[in-house]
């Protein structure tokens, strides 16, 4: 490299670093200050995602009003919060609301409660929900409603109670914590995948009418997160599944299986096989990942971080950190909104085939660490 190209290549890449530094900084900035005195509503404040969003937010100067079904795990939080380490904004002491989103009745009065808490309200966390875990065959129609209420009506009844009041100061900003399955559908999850389908057609609808009155509206599609979802599930007949092995669709006992090896000890698709096998996704199979764990699936700290990845009709990937291979779950995968390339509608369950000897081995049920940073926030 002669002379003249080296000095001028210097002050170009010195010029490109300092421009993304102060694009980064600008970003925390507005982060920060969007947060800093805003009055904040979580629901499901008291465990899992809706704790760690309590945390942060209070942290970044939010004023929060905390909400949850039990007043003393909510008072709990309240203390916990006020005695964290000082950070160098100003910290809000937080309003707590009781209520149980899956009695219609509570809704009204329970917006009134949270309204007179600051007097309004700039951001709506709908963040509470339940998982559920059953054949659809032997689930009882009161389970699918309980789900349906705590996961799509009661944020749904929120919303609206406390919409008006964002409209008259034009200003607010709406979220509804979704999943993945509210993209993408999934056996012996039909009520939750259902409720999370319904949320977030729901909000987009919202987002488009009320950008009028410059409310925003965010759908968050989090992947597998390692909270108290999973024991807290209820199952077909209504009572809580208790178990905690990990969130997410389970392989059968002995480690992943193609479909059509329920029962047999073969394991693994080879490369190139996953067509064959409606269990096996291929790792690639597209331009867009549906899920990209961060780490190797199953190992601890392993990074399976909320995806925010439209689904792509024409196939579901998951893409693996160790290579190209197909990944073997124990259910059919459905495609929502066109799956198997241009139809509109899932694919139709198919036989899987016999399960092709050797090939590679994926494990499912990766495992995300939770850290929320607002910082991220674009
Ligand atoms: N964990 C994960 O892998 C994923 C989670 N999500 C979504 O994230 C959200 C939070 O889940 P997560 O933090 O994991 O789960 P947790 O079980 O840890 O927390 C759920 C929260 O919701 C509250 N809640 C449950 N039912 C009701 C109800 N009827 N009325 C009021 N509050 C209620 C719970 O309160 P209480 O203490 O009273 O039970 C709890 O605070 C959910 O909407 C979930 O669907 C989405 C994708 C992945
Ligand atoms: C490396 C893994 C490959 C698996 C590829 C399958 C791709 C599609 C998987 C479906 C993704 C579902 C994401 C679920 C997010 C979510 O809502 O998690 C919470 C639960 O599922 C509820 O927990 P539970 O343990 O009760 O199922």
């Amino acid at each position: 490299m002669d002379l003249v190209t080296s000095t001028a290549i210097l002050p170009l890449l010195l010029g490109c670093v300092g421009v993304f530094s102060l694009f980064k900084l600008l970003q925390w900035l507005r982060a920060r200050a969007y947060v800093r005195n805003a009055v904040v509503v979580v629901t499901g404040a008291t465990s899992g995602l809706g704790r760690e969003c309590a945390r942060v937010f209070h942290a970044a100067g939010a004023k929060l009003v905390l909400c949850g079904r039990n007043a003393e795990a909510l008072e709990e939080l309240t203390r916990e919060l006020a005695a964290s380490q000082a950070t160098k904004v100003q910290t809000h002491k937080p309003c707590t609301v009781t209520f149980d989103l899956a009695e219609p009745g509570a809704i009204v009065g329970a917006a009134a409660e949270i309204l007179q808490c600051f007097g309004y309200v700039d951001v709506l966390i709908n963040n509470a929900g339940i998982s559920y875990r059953g054949t659809v065959v032997d689930t009882s129609l009161d389970v699918d409603k309980r789900v349906m209420e705590t996961n799509y009506f009661g944020p749904v009844a929120l919303t609206k109670a406390l919409l008006p009041s964002m409209i008259r100061r034009r200003q607010g900003h709406v979220v509804a914590i979704s999943s993945i399955q509210g993209k993408i559908s999934v056996p012996f999850r039909s009520a939750y995948a259902a409720s999370k389908h319904a949320t977030q057609a729901f909000f987009d609808c919202l987002r488009a009418e009320v950008e009028q009155h410059d409310i925003e509206v965010t759908v968050v599609s989090p992947g597998y997160i390692h909270t108290n979802l999973s024991l807290n599930a209820v199952t077909a007949d209504g009572s809580n599944d208790g178990r905690d092995h990990g969130p997410g669709p389970k392989p059968l006992a002995g480690g992943p299986r193609c479909a059509g090896c329920r029962g047999e000890e073969k394991e693994g698709c080879g490369p190139g096989r996953c067509g064959a096998f409606p269990g096996c996704l291929p790792a690639d199979s597209g331009s867009q990942a549906l899920l990209q764990p961060h780490g190797v699936p199953g190992q601890e700290g392993a990074e399976t971080q909320a995806l925010l990845v439209p689904v792509r009709a024409g196939g579901a990937a998951a893409r693996l950190p160790h290579g190209d291979r197909c990944v073997c779950v124990d259910w059919t995968g459905s495609l929502p909104h066109g799956g198997g390339g241009g139809g509109s509608e899932s694919r139709p369950s198919r036989r899987p085939p016999a399960c092709p000897a050797g090939g590679g081995r994926a494990s499912s049920g990766a495992r995300g660490k939770m850290q929320l940073d607002l910082n991220s926030r674009t």
